[in-house]
């Protein structure tokens, strides 16, 4: 991270990368690297995992609190009632090429539906208020696993699978993604992997979210966006890029002198590193044990002792501790998704956070409009069209 220190006390202080800058207030979510923990509306996130279904979490970041049960029972309700691939969105990822990239089809998904929720609006209507934005939230959230799913079985040249009423949230994206029963611990661990996912304050994508919605856009074109922003291996593509370095270096005996050519090529070790925390992402205790159960679940120690090995080398020579990525990107693989799914799987859990953010700033909106500081040539002459140089 780079800060431009002012010169002298009248120019302005140039943030890079808004490193360090706290843009506004939230209630959503807390992210302390000091006591290296995250809260969602107070609540610790582990504790969630531990114990919520993701719907339930999901109208905690939309509401104040946890839902009563008669409040889950309606979510439940409604989402179910929104799970089927519409036809309109269905044929929008069918006029993608196969080696799109599934974000580009999230993202075309995404734009599809947010079209089709306010026609005939004008742009000023569009953008409606908090509880209209929540509604069209719920509906956005159960739409995308089919999107997800769609997307990962017609690049396997498979047939679209039917949601199933009688599973949850976790248990229903499975089925539809691999036409089977989830087991139990798998549909846990991904259920908890939705639960880490779903909020994270001021990151990337969120913070594209909320300019968008700062200029009265509706909530589809600010996770329009968003997904846009997670796309980028820096944020959310990370977990895709963990998995290619983990298919690169191959076995545990090869990370050292792996990480020897890496690090010597400078290039950034997907899945390490953070923006905020320093010390150690708070989701990875959580997320690790999941992944620790499915490698026990599918008998791969090999895979467990690959991300040993390199998290062990990298922390010694960096300092530099792993993120959420670094986990979900092996424990997805482990379930049977195919590396390019990873990123959507990021995006139908963090589109709870992002649309709560939405309506967040929907109530308290002021056009998010930072300054900059000119460093291009002084005013000089325009001169005459065509000219030679
Ligand atoms: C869910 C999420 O979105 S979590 C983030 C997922 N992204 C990744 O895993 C991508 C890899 N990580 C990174 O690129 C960075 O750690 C970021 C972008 C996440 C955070 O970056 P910043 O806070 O801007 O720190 P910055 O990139 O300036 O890094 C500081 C120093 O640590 C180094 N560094 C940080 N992360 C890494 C890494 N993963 N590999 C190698 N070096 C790293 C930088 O090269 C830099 O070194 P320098 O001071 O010698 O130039
Ligand atoms: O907070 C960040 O900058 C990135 C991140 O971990 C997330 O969005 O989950």
């Amino acid at each position: 991270m780079t800060m431009t220190q002012p010169e002298d006390a009248t120019q302005p202080e140039v943030r890079k990368g808004l490193a360090g800058v706290v843009a506004d207030v939230t209630a959503i979510s807390k992210v302390d690297p000091e006591t290296n923990s995250l809260l969602y509306r107070g609540y610790p996130v582990q504790d969630l995992a531990a114990t919520q279904p993701f719907e339930a979490v999901a109208w905690l970041l939309w509401h104040d609190d946890l839902p009563t049960a008669a409040e889950l029972a309606d979510l439940r309700a409604t989402e179910r009632a929104h799970r089927a691939l519409a036809d309109d969105v269905r044929a929008a990822i069918d006029l993608l090429p196969t080696s799109a990239h599934p974000m580009d089809e999230v993202r075309t998904a995404v734009s599809v539906i947010g079209a089709r929720e306010v026609a005939g609006l004008t742009a000023l209507d569009a953008a409606a208020g908090p509880e209209e934005t929540v509604a069209r939230s719920v509906r956005l959230f159960a739409a995308l696993p089919a999107v997800v799913a769609y997307g990962q079985r017609r690049r396997r040249g498979l047939e679209l699978v039917e949601p199933r009423d009688d599973l949850d949230f976790s248990a229903n994206f499975l089925w539809m993604t691999f036409g089977t029963e989830p087991e139990p611990v798998v549909a846990d661990a991904f259920n908890r992997s939705m639960i880490l996912y779903a909020e994270h304050s001021f990151n990337a994508s969120t913070f594209t979210a909320r300019v968008i919605t700062s200029t009265l856009a509706d909530v589809h074109s600010a996770v329009v966006g968003a997904v846009a922003a997670l796309k980028g291996p820096l944020h959310g593509g990370a977990n895709e890029a963990v998995m290619d370095t983990l298919a690169e270096i191959g076995s545990a005996d090869r990370v050292a002198a792996w990480l020897d050519d890496a690090l010597a090529a400078k290039r950034k070790i997907m899945g390490f590193g953070h923006r905020v925390y320093k010390h150690g992402d708070s989701r990875v205790p959580t997320m690790k044990a999941a992944l620790d159960t499915l490698v026990a679940h599918y008998d791969r120690p090999d895979l467990g002792d690959l991300y040993a090995a390199l998290e062990a080398e990298f922390v010694e020579r960096k300092g530099i501790y792993p993120n959420l990525d670094y986990p979900s990107g092996p424990a997805y693989h482990l379930m049977g998704f195919d590396t390019p799914t990873f990123t959507p799987l990021f995006v139908a859990a963090r589109v709870t956070g992002w649309t709560a953010h939405v309506a967040e700033q929907q109530a308290a909106n002021s056009l998010i409009r930072p300054l900059s500081e000119y460093v291009g040539p002084a005013r000089r002459e325009v001169p005459p069209a065509g000219h030679t140089g």
